[in-house]
């Protein structure tokens, strides 16, 4: 992985530093063991020889908090009213950024393919909305999410998530503040090298990838 942006993982709370050392975003999500090497097809349909189990680093609700507040501190002066996220992965993160920012979090799920709230939840127009992701590779769960808010006339006023994994190519057309920002090849399935050397992908999140603390 290349072009890491280095951020130092040193939020305040409750007048202590959570951390007694400064951690890198990077250097938690590997300490945490949430970078996962191998052979991925991706919720896109495109194939990584990486995946970012944010999960992982999330399991521990220590980090779920103290990352969700340093994405809250990116949009304190954005009046935010609710958070979306993406369900499953944007769940955690979305719940503690708007734990943090004080609105209240809401999920999107997948209805043959189109983002749609279930559960009650809702949104009123004028409504001013986040939206919160784990990771963003294509960007395709966001745009799922931009246009259903919209549809509920609701204001998103921005994105933001723990990592994401374009290398700042993504275009969501709005503003996208991402904790970390790594190029992370994808491959059409066609053009994968790690197919042409005979490997068969797995899809994240199944028990192939084995267990961990
Ligand atoms: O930018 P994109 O190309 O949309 O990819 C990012 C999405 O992929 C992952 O979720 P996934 O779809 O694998 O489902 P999960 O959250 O249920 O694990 C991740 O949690 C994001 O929501």
């Amino acid at each position: 992985m290349s072009n890491i942006f280095k951020e130092r993982f040193d939020r305040l709370i409750e007048g202590r530093f959570f951390f007694t050392t400064e951690e890198p975003f990077e250097d938690l999500l590997r300490r945490t063991k949430a970078v996962l090497e191998g052979h991925f097809v991706l919720s896109s349909g495109l194939h990584s020889s990486h995946y970012i189990q944010c999960a992982r680093t999330l399991q521990h609700p220590k980090h779920a908090e103290a990352l969700g507040g340093c994405l809250a501190d990116r949009f304190q002066d954005y009046a935010v009213d609710a958070v979306i996220s993406p369900a499953l992965g944007g769940l955690i993160i979305g719940h503690e950024t708007g734990r943090a920012l004080g609105a209240r979090a809401i999920f999107g799920e997948r209805d043959n393919g189109a983002m749609t709230l279930r559960r009650g939840f809702g949104l009123q127009p004028g409504e001013r909305v986040v939206i919160i992701e784990d990771v963003i590779t294509t960007g395709g769960s966001v745009r799922g999410l931009i246009r259903l808010v919209e549809d509920l006339e609701g204001i998103v006023v921005g994105v933001g998530a723990i990592l994401d994994r374009s290398g700042g190519q993504v275009d969501l057309g709005v503003p996208l503040n991402a904790l970390l920002t790594m190029q992370v090849p994808t491959y059409q399935p066609e053009a994968c090298p790690l197919c042409q050397q005979g490997s068969s992908p797995v899809k994240p999140g199944s028990r192939q990838q084995g267990a961990g603390g």
